[in-house]
């Protein structure tokens, strides 16, 4: 074959269309278990799932792919806890607490620290995610408190953006119950602070600030009560706060 046949031969193989997977596979609860696994094979999977099944969780082996969707769905509470409870992956519908279960026994059984990475865009459901499976691991291993932050802020994408990076550990007991928790914080995205693109806002916190001091006039942040005109001052309190995130 000529170097020009050969190039032929790959043009022509980039523009035939992805193979299709048969109809049975479509809408499987686990990306590996379709014949060909590309990317318009794994969107209409996770479309058919999401949009016809309301399955916004779907397995591709051990990771969890998760589709935010913007709404409450009733499918977080103690009854499904129980639910997954003693369960292996794969035994019900995908789901952040088989994830959590997952963790969960193979601490007991293995002995060895578990993590649970959770990845994605701003806006994702990271947050969210991690909540629900603190939730999990409160209602099986005993009470966890949750973690609250305030290097959150309204961006265009999220109107409740953590602007920094997380790492939860949750420590456990001999007995397998929770026994603390701990959050350390890295990248704060600081040029917040002074800066915000149109439509997006400071930290959360010095708009809570601005509405205490109406009532709380010790704060001296009297001048700073109108949330609409509030902008960056370099007024100390303030620089304190952001030192202690
Ligand atoms: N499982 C879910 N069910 C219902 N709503 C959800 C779910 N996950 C996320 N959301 C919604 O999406 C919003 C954004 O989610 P979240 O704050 O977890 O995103 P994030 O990935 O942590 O974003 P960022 O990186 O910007 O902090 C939430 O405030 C919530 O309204």
């Amino acid at each position: 074959m000529t170097t020009k046949e050969l190039y032929t031969k790959i043009k022509d193989e980039k523009q035939m269309p992805p193979l299709r997977n048969p109809s049975l596979l479509i809408g499987q609860n686990d990306l590996t278990s379709l014949s060909y696994l590309h990317e318009p094979a794994v969107l209409h999977n996770l479309k058919v799932r999401f949009c016809d099944r309301n399955a916004i969780y779907t397995y591709c082996g051990i990771v969890l792919v998760a589709i935010n969707p913007y709404n409450e769905l009733p499918i977080y509470g103690d009854e499904t806890i129980m639910a997954y409870r003693g369960q292996a992956m794969g035994d019900l519908d995908p789901h952040i607490f088989a994830v959590s279960e997952e963790a969960y026994t193979k601490l007991e059984r293995e002995k060895r620290d578990q993590s649970i990475i959770v990845s994605g865009e701003s806006g994702a459901g990271k947050t969210v995610s991690a909540k629900y499976a603190m939730r999990y691991f409160a209602a099986v291993g005993g009470n966890a408190s949750e973690t609250q932050a305030i290097g959150n802020a309204k961006t265009t994408r999220n109107d409740n953006s953590s602007r920094f990076g997380k790492f939860i550990e949750i420590h456990f007991d001999d007995q397998y119950r929770i026994s603390g928790a701990s959050m350390r914080t890295y990248l704060l995205e600081k040029s917040r602070v002074v800066y915000q693109s149109a439509g997006e806002r400071n930290y959360h916190i010095f708009y809570q600030l601005c509405a205490a001091a109406m009532h709380m006039p010790e704060l001296e942040l009297g001048q700073y009560t109108d949330r609409q005109e509030y902008t960056y001052n370099t007024n100390v309190k303030t620089l304190i706060i952001c030192g202690a995130i």
